[in-house]
């Protein structure tokens, strides 16, 4: 008998470790993740199919531009007030030269319209504080500045009757708040930092209801000790804004887990509704992705959101932002342009150029870009693919024609392609010429392409027949 129940013992034992083990990989979180896998409503799906979006950083700093006294910052020139060379009350006495006098909503709705943006980012505040709406909870509005009238409200507007959905971004980091806190050592950081808290969860209550048709926040400027502290808060205020607006879409910068992990929690589930890390980077890899939604966010010069006076080295052409997009689509996600108007409401040549030339591609072109999805297939050298959700469409985005002019696809599995042709020309069928393991050349002209072209591929379900299959029927 006393042999029997030690082999009880130490079975149940194992079986309580083996338990506990597994539990180690899945903790038990509060304040994780609340979902696994992407967001299935209709406001999500909307969001993923825009493909292309527009970012738009404007504020205070667009004043200086990134120069200050003849010289030039050389960070982020939306950063300036953090400057060794920038007073404090230098930048933050600026707001009252802040008077954009050519500012109009509509032309800039319409120059977006025409660029075939599907959505647009609008900073209401940044880290320095400035907000762009006429907030309750401060005085450093655009209330008090020359300006006086609500861009917010003007933006979320125009672009709203232009078809382009508004998304608002907001930081959470406040320079100019005095209760804001990068870390919370004292009991004093607390008690602020609890005002603080507060203070965000009014402004971010005022947003929503003085501009319903928002249909997401952005938000930024949550990554000190003081926000990953405030997991549980977090979490709370999540789902607060979206019981104050159902449907509402929050990417994952916004939450801290309760144990300040950011983006993905202790499991490695993604917090929010799709990932935000893709900051002027693009995935190279759909693994890279690890099946959530996504969104890019670049810059045309290297980096810099706000208004520079000097772009410094290089900055994207109309074919290198349209790759790009391709690229972000073709891996499931969106890819979202910024814009820095100056402080007087107009934008640098070289951003009108590029929205118009994106426009008049995207007017051509957009079927392979809006509503479209990974598609799985192995990529090959000359560009990207791109499927339509829901059709039996695939397109090939093309940037780079071999010298042979022959263009090498592979289906996925179980897929054959029906017929080949350009998206310009849907009444010519291009030549499809079979090779083995169900990989096929199309035929193309070598030489000619100014910019990127696109082949639509109509697919149906089936497998290539082996040559024996085929001599036996
Ligand atoms: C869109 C940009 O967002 C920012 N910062 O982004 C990040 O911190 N990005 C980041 C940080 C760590 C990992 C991945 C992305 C801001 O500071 C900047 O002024 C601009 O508004």
């Amino acid at each position: 008998n006393n042999i029997k129940s030690l082999t009880h013992f130490l079975f149940a034992g194992c079986l309580l470790a083996s338990v506990s083990l597994s539990a180690q990989q899945t903790k038990v979180l509060q304040h994780g993740a609340h979902r696994v896998g992407k967001r299935t409503d209709a406001e999500m799906a909307t969001w993923r199919g825009y493909g292309l979006g527009q970012f738009i950083h404007w504020g205070v700093y667009s004043l200086f531009g990134g120069e200050l006294n003849g010289n030039y910052y050389n960070g982020a020139a939306e950063w300036i007030r953090s400057w060794k060379d920038m007073p404090h009350g230098v930048y933050d006495s600026a707001y009252k030269q802040f008077n954009p006098a050519s500012f109009n909503a509509t032309q800039w709705a319409k120059m977006a319209k025409q660029m075939g943006v599907r959505y647009v980012t609008f900073t209401t505040k940044h880290h320095d504080g400035f907000c762009l709406w006429p907030s309750k909870y401060t005085d450093y509005t655009i209330a008090n500045s020359p300006y006086k009238k609500d861009i917010v409200k003007q933006v979320v507007d125009a672009y709203s009757k232009e078809g382009i959905d508004v998304y608002l971004y907001f930081s959470v980091m406040d320079w100019h708040n005095p209760d804001w806190r990068y870390d919370l050592k004292t009991k004093e950081d607390s008690a602020a930092f609890e005002r603080f808290k507060l203070f965000t969860k009014n402004q971010l209550t005022e947003l929503l209801q003085q501009y319903p048709q928002t249909k997401g926040l952005w938000f930024d400027g949550t990554w000190d000790n003081s926000w990953k502290k405030s997991g549980a808060f977090t979490d709370t205020l999540e789902q607060y804004l979206k019981t104050l607006h159902p449907g509402l879409i929050i990417g994952s910068r916004f939450r801290a887990d309760e144990f300040g992990n950011r983006h993905v929690d202790a499991n490695g589930v993604l917090m929010g509704d799709y990932e935000q890390g893709w900051e002027r980077k693009i995935p190279k890899t759909y693994a890279d992705v690890h099946g959530n939604d996504w969104d890019c966010v670049m810059t045309i010069p290297e980096n810099g959101w706000g208004y520079q006076k000097k772009w410094l080295g290089h900055w994207k052409s109309t074919n290198e932002i349209l790759e790009m997009t391709a690229q972000c689509v073709s891996l499931g996600g969106n890819f979202v342009l910024n814009f820095g108007p100056r402080a007087d409401g107009t934008f640098r040549p070289e951003e009108v150029t590029i929205a118009k030339e994106a426009g008049d591609w995207m007017k051509i072109n957009s079927a392979a870009i809006y509503n479209c999805e990974y598609t799985g297939w192995e990529k090959q050298d000359w560009g990207y693919y791109t499927k339509k959700t829901g059709e039996n469409k695939v397109y090939m985005i093309v940037f780079n024609v071999p010298v042979s002019g022959s263009l090498k696809i592979k289906p996925a599995k179980n897929t054959l392609v029906d017929k080949a042709y350009l998206l310009t020309a849907p009444g010519k069928n291009l030549s499809l010429e079979k090779l083995d393991y169900g990989a096929s050349f199309i035929h193309v002209s070598s030489t000619g392409y100014k910019q990127p072209f696109v082949i639509v591929l109509e697919t149906k379900e089936g497998s290539e027949k082996s040559d024996e299959q085929k001599a036996k029927t």
